[in-house]
């Protein structure tokens, strides 16, 4: 691969070498001291993989034109990358790029159902299990569309689900993606390039030459001979990096849980409200990326806002007399942290294992660091982190809306509605334990109380500490 890159006019190859690191595996060492900002490698556009090469192919390319509606930028990398892989003769620059590639990954779209269910309940075991079945359907399509329409170009034994999931990982963990001064956006593989690992400590440093199409990667920092040379991949939370480039930082500061939020469309006044989610930049449906840095980003209060609106309040916003920027009402407010507070212990109570017993079990050495059940371990502590710090935020934002209406009654207030059933226009009870919610009856307080319960404990504790 480096002789063929050099003879194309790849710059600084003499000054690394490949070798195997700790925790990183394989990457580059200087040969030679950097000074920050000096340039380390430069690889020209013309030995770089992206959807213009494989357009530009005199076999590939008629192939991926007549392709309608157009693959995507990763099918049509991932089928560049078997395509060239099944040659037997040509193309020998690139298949000594392919012969360099990693012939397993260790996304957690390959993990066993044990090392996979470590993470239960994080938005990564989801995600997964959707992925995998996502990829298998995407597969099937893609026969059916391209692969056993061309059996010459591509020959299914060397096209099987497991090389397309082979060739999606090196894409996922190995393509860089840049925007260009046009706005378009473009993911280019570069030979070499792709074998420098990263490093959270340096800031980008990769860049990618419109004029000349080449890729440079200049020194993060300074670097003395036998350092390894480091890229940034971004700040990417554990969750993502697992799935995507198959490792995990420990105590990664980018960790953050995926919040799904959604609302029946059968639910009242449906259609208004979906407009007002637009007008937010959401959707009924909405995730929205709870971090350690922002563990409560404002929109999620404005989601449920939005979906708790009854007829008056759509009415008091059509004439711009409410805006879901701000509380409706405190009761409102009460409700909506609370609902909030409850599905955060629901997401909680859903983790397979909890922080602390993760904790211990990784202290007691039940999952050899590296391997994958570790590596799922560290995804499930830093989403509960992450949700633990949303729910403390939730509990002083309900606690500071309960004191800082100044009416002590608030508490006593509650929404005047069965928190069950939603009946208003009969004779309610109130929770006698936390007095925060209210009741049409026996039995709708029975069928409320597992979600209600730990909200309950919440505000009964914290009006017995007001009060003593
Ligand atoms: C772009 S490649 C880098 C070269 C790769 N190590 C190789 O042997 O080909 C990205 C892969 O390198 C590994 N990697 C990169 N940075 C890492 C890090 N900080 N810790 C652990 N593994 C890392 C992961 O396997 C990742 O999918």
């Amino acid at each position: 691969m480096e002789d063929w890159l050099k003879e194309s006019g790849a710059a600084g190859l003499d000054s690394l070498e490949l070798v195997d690191f700790p925790v990183t595996g394989r990457g580059a060492r200087a040969l030679r001291r950097f000074k920050q900002g000096e340039r380390v490698l430069t690889i020209p556009g013309d030995n770089l993989w992206t959807v213009e090469h494989a357009y530009a192919d005199c076999l590939l390319g008629p192939v991926l034109r007549s392709t309608q509606p157009s693959l995507s930028v990763e099918d049509t990398l991932a089928i560049y990358l078997l395509f060239v892989r099944s040659r037997e003769s040509g193309y020998d620059g690139l298949r000594s790029h392919v012969a360099a590639l990693p012939a397993r990954y260790s996304s957690s779209i390959f993990f066993a159902e044990d090392e996979l269910e470590v993470c239960a309940g994080t938005s990564l075991y989801t995600i997964t299990k959707q992925l995998k079945q996502r990829i298998e359907d995407d597969y099937r399509v893609l026969v059916m569309r391209v692969l056993a329409l061309h059996p010459d170009l591509f020959p299914l034994d060397k096209f099987t689900i497991e090389d397309y999931k082979w060739a999606l990982c090196t894409v996922w963990s190995r393509a860089m993606d840049f925007v260009l001064p046009t706005g378009k956006s473009l993911r280019v593989l570069a030979p070499f390039a792709d074998m420098l690992n990263h490093s959270s400590e340096v800031k980008q440093c990769h860049a990618y030459d419109p004029l000349s199409g080449s890729v440079s990667v200049l020194a993060a920092k300074d670097y003395e001979v036998g350092d390894q040379i480091f890229i940034f991949y971004g700040s990417i939370p554990n969750n993502r990096l697992l799935r995507l480039y198959g490792f995990v930082i420990p105590d990664n500061p980018d960790d953050c849980y995926d919040l799904v939020l959604s609302t029946h469309p059968l639910a009242p006044f449906y259609e208004k409200k979906q407009k007002l989610w637009e007008s937010a930049g959401l959707d009924s449906t909405s995730t929205i990326s709870l971090t350690l840095s922002d563990p409560l980003p404002k929109i999620v209060l404005r989601y449920l806002r939005i979906q708790r609106l009854d007829e008056s309040d759509l009415a008091a916003i059509a004439n711009q007399k409410l805006d879901t920027n701000e509380i409706i009402s405190n009761s409102r407010e009460v409700e909506v942290l609370q609902f909030l507070v409850e599905s955060i212990n629901c997401l909680l109570d859903s983790f397979g294992t909890q922080l602390e017993k993760l904790q211990e079990q990784l202290a007691d050495g039940v999952y050899p660091p590296g391997g994958n059940a570790w590596a799922a371990a560290q995804v499930s502590m830093g989403e509960q982190r992450v949700l633990r710090l949303a729910r403390k935020a939730a509990e002083d934002l309900l606690a500071a809306v309960e004191s800082g209406s100044g009416d002590e009654s608030s508490l006593a207030s509650p929404p005047a509605k069965c928190a069950n059933c939603g009946k208003h226009s009969v004779p309610l009870m109130l929770c006698g334990r936390c007095k925060g919610v209210m009741y049409c009856g026996r039995a709708c307080q029975v069928a409320h109380f597992k979600k209600h319960k730990a909200a309950c404990r919440a505000i009964a504790a914290k009006s017995s500490s007001e009060m003593r």
